[in-house]
């Protein structure tokens, strides 16, 4: 193992593909969920951020600190429930180097634990930046000697809109690194459809199925047998076009945001999947880690917010795997 990686306890075991070892424990677990840790001050028990503020004082320092509490809480409630956690960078980029010495504990905290790593960073630019990118979050970095892992990520989650000199270096460091990564293809949000639904002179079919087209041919090269190492974003919003998207991409695993806090609910997303219920993996954020703030789990109380959380998991479950015929 190079020095400063993870250790993780996921053993690699026979496979050579990341995208075989997320599809095992999703089996192990018979749980194709993923818990988005997107935490926001708005999210946090008021008495965490009180600890946090009487010991580091008002400041980033205390809100990250904050965060980090909320997040091994939930992490410990809902990690033998599930395969993956999918920290979305942004929510800790906003507390500036505190947040992102967090997300990077949080990382190793939940590899740690046996669960997989889904880095929500979105990102893809000119080649060479894009491979900084690819490098730093699932690569290797030489300094010298030395050779390191800076934040250890398994998966990251890419934008192609640059095109393939954007997307190119992640697929390298896939390769050689035997990690994966979710491109975003038809994405969750109410705008989505303003660029990826233009329909193309060309193909007169919309972008995202061009964008659909390229995943499946970037992913060739990671791809031993089944589904490979470069996945698809496909928001649960749009099951129309998730059911379409299925059939376009037959050796792409789709993530799949957008259920619950935006509308997705278990039965829109059947048709995601393939006949065998793998295929895709859906994901919750706010859903989950701020259970405690809705109706339905007020009974938990701020105090109990992680086991608000391992029930909301365990409900996201029912509803999916029920929809799912399991
Ligand atoms: O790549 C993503 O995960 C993503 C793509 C997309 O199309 N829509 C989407 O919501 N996401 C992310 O998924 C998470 C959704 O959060 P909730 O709406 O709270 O469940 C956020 O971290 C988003 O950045």
């Amino acid at each position: 193992m190079a020095e400063g990686q993870f250790a993780g306890i996921i053993e690699r075991g026979e496979e050579t593909q990341m995208i075989k070892r997320l599809i095992r424990e999703i089996q192990k677990k018979n749980a194709p969920i993923v818990v988005g840790l997107d935490p926001q001050m708005a999210l946090i028990p008021q008495k965490l951020l009180d600890k946090n503020y009487q010991q580091y004082g008002q400041t980033l320092e205390g809100a990250a600190n904050a965060f980090w509490d909320f997040n091994r809480a939930i992490i410990d409630a809902v990690c033998d429930l599930i395969p993956a956690v999918k920290p979305q960078s942004a929510m800790y980029e906003r507390l500036g180097l505190a947040g992102e010495a967090v997300y990077h504990k949080t990382i190793s905290y939940a590899r740690d634990k046996g669960l997989l790593v889904i880095g929500d960073i979105k990102r893809g630019d000119i080649g060479s930046t894009s491979a900084a990118y690819a490098d730093g979050h699932l690569g290797l970095v030489t300094v010298g000697e030395k050779v390191y892992a800076p934040f250890g990520e398994d998966f990251a989650t890419v934008n192609p809109y640059m095109g393939t000199d954007a997307v190119g270096p992640f697929v390298d460091v896939c390769k050689a690194q035997d990690k994966g990564i979710f491109v975003l293809v038809k994405t969750s949000n109410p705008s989505s459809g303003e660029f990826q639904d233009q329909i193309l002179a060309e193909t007169g079919k919309p972008l995202y199925e061009s964008v659909a087209y390229m995943v499946e041919k970037w992913g060739e090269e990671t791809r031993e047998d089944g589904y490979s190492d470069v996945g698809a974003v496909v928001g649960a919003t749009y099951p129309r076009q998730g059911e379409r998207l299925r059939e376009l991409m037959p050796h792409t695993y789709i993530l799949v945001p957008g259920y619950g806090a935006q509308g997705g609910r278990g039965f829109d997303l059947t048709h995601f999947f393939d006949k065998d219920g793998l295929g895709a993996i859906v994901n919750s954020s706010r859903g989950i880690i701020a259970a405690y703030q809705k109706d339905n789990y007020a009974g938990f109380g701020a105090e109990h917010f992680a086991e608000a959380s391992r029930q909301a998991v365990l409900d996201m479950l029912a509803d999916i795997n029920g929809a799912l015929g399991r």
